[in-house]
């Protein structure tokens, strides 16, 4: 589903010169898995997340996903695969703030011209358990709630990969479990694929597969 060849980024730094984060990272995933990456700060996990969004392109390798090339596409079919084929979980949520809970939730529906946007987003609120918030702006929610909002917003196109940027690292103990138990059930049930990026052991735990990013390499 998610293959990784010889991905190498490096970044142009005036003060020190060039400085590679990411060395020939490779690794495959099937379809319907969960994969934790860790790493201390600044080792690059961010970075490989990008990449893997078509956010950035690397300098050298392949990202295939489902059998495609994403470092391949022109910018047409980028923003295509952006908008159809993956959602991004963000630490800050990245929530359109002055959109209420359940406009922000239908977003990539409306973006994309899908039918049965109305419908869709009201399920979708109803599994993330905010159907008595749908009218409340990101402003009137808790951290939690606004979390579960993005979730929702993530899982609505029925994207084929989920990327997860400490999903829990803005939220307190108690509520990132709660919300992490719900993006694992919501994940799980639809049998979606999921990269997280975390310093939470038990965020990471929570993974089928778990990969660490050390000095540029995934091991
Ligand atoms: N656009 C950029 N220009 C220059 N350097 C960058 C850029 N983006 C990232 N870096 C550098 O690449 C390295 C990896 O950054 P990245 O954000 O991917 O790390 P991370 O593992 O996600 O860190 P954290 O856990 O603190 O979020 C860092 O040294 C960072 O300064």
């Amino acid at each position: 589903m998610l293959e990784l060849s010889g991905v190498d980024k490096s970044f142009h730094l005036p003060d020190t010169g060039r400085v590679m984060v990411l060395n020939q990272v490779g690794f495959f995933l099937e379809a319907g898995t969960t994969l934790a990456i860790t790493g201390h700060s600044g080792s690059g996990k961010t970075t490989l997340l990008s990449l893997i969004a078509g956010l950035d392109i690397p300098d050298a390798g392949t990202i295939r996903v489902n059998g495609i090339d994403i470092c391949t596409l022109d910018e047409a079919a980028l923003t295509r695969y952006r908008a159809a084929s993956i959602s991004m979980i963000f630490q800050s949520f990245h929530l359109m703030p002055h959109l209420t809970a359940a406009e922000n939730i239908a977003l990539p529906l409306e973006i994309l011209r899908q039918d049965r946007i109305q419908e869709r987003t009201q399920s979708l609120l109803e599994q993330v358990g905010l159907t008595h918030r749908a009218g409340h702006l990101p402003g009137q929610l808790s951290g939690g709630e606004c979390q579960r909002v993005a979730i929702a917003r993530a899982l609505i196109v029925e994207p084929a990969l989920i990327l997860a940027d400490e999903p829990t690292g803005n939220l307190d103990t108690d509520t990132g479990k709660k919300v992490a138990d719900l993006l694992f059930n919501l994940v799980e049930t639809r049998r979606k694929t999921l990269v997280v990026v975390t310093h939470n052991q038990d965020l990471a735990a929570r993974c089928r597969e778990t990969k660490i990013l050390s000095r540029g390499n995934l091991a």
